[in-house]
């Protein structure tokens, strides 16, 4: 089966999001958007370990709101991140141990993932060695200049919208961390430094409820998500 520990980068500061608590820390449902994300990863039976990337400073806060009185069994460190989301990851990927055969990457501002969307996108992972849940783009999509002129209309059949989890084997996530940092190359996602790398990544079809919880009326629309679920 192999040994899969998941990073869930959750040190962002939620600008678009706007709200006086960090998005993260905000309640969904009962329980806080980052605790039902960790939730999310421990129920799944091939995760053995979690790092949790935090706001520097915020280590505390986090064993004391976030993991406290949870029953969560995998937490294996609680980890300051960067100014950025892939500075994050890179804290996140540095303390696995060197055994870790796959990683599964996972925003921690992504808590409605559900159990079948994991376990798809980590048997790719284990077949290609790097994998990611996506979504088909259902609006027509514009390229613009900064003006906001439309330069060109790319066909919609090849945009899909990509999500996490990604999947990675350690050792090619780890180089494509190394070259991007090398490069200086800042990217929005983890599959983009691999696809820097030239190496293959294949998207899995997953949800359109596995939203990225980012502005306000996303979390609108994850009650709604989470009530529906509740039947
Ligand atoms: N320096 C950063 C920035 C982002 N993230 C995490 O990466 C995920 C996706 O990022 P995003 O939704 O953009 O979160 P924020 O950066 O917090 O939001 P914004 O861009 O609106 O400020 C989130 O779980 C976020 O906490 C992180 O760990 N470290
Ligand atoms: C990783 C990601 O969630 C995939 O959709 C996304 O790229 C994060 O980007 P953001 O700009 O940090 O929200």
């Amino acid at each position: 089966m192999g040994n899969i520990m998941a990073v869930i980068p959750a040190a962002g500061i939620g600008s678009r999001m706007g709200s006086g608590i960090k998005k993260q820390y905000l309640m969904l449902g009962n329980m806080p958007i980052l605790a039902r994300t960790i939730r999310a990863m421990e129920d799944n039976p091939e995760i053995q370990g979690i790092v949790l990337v935090v706001g520097p400073g915020e280590e505390a806060y986090c064993r004391d709101y976030i993991l406290a009185g949870k029953a969560f069994s995998k937490v294996m460190a609680v980890v300051p991140g960067g100014d950025h989301r892939q500075s994050s990851v890179y804290n996140g990927l540095s303390f696995l141990p060197g055994e870790t055969q796959l990683v599964l990457i996972h925003d921690g501002a992504r808590p409605l993932v559900q159990p079948g969307e994991i376990s798809r996108v980590i048997e790719a992972a284990r077949e290609v060695g790097a994998a990611a849940l996506a979504v088909p783009l259902k609006d027509t999509v514009k390229v613009v200049d900064c003006r906001g002129w439309v330069q060109s209309t790319p066909p919609r059949e090849s945009l899909w919208a990509v999500q996490t989890p990604q999947v990675f084997r350690y050792g090619i996530i780890m180089e494509a961390h190394r070259k991007a940092r090398e490069a200086g190359l800042l990217a929005t996602d983890d599959c983009a430094l691999v696809e820097f790398l030239g190496g293959p990544v294949k998207l899995v079809a997953g949800s359109y409820e596995n939203i990225k919880i980012t502005t306000p009326e996303d979390l609108v629309l994850a009650e709604a998500f989470l009530s529906r679920r509740r039947g």
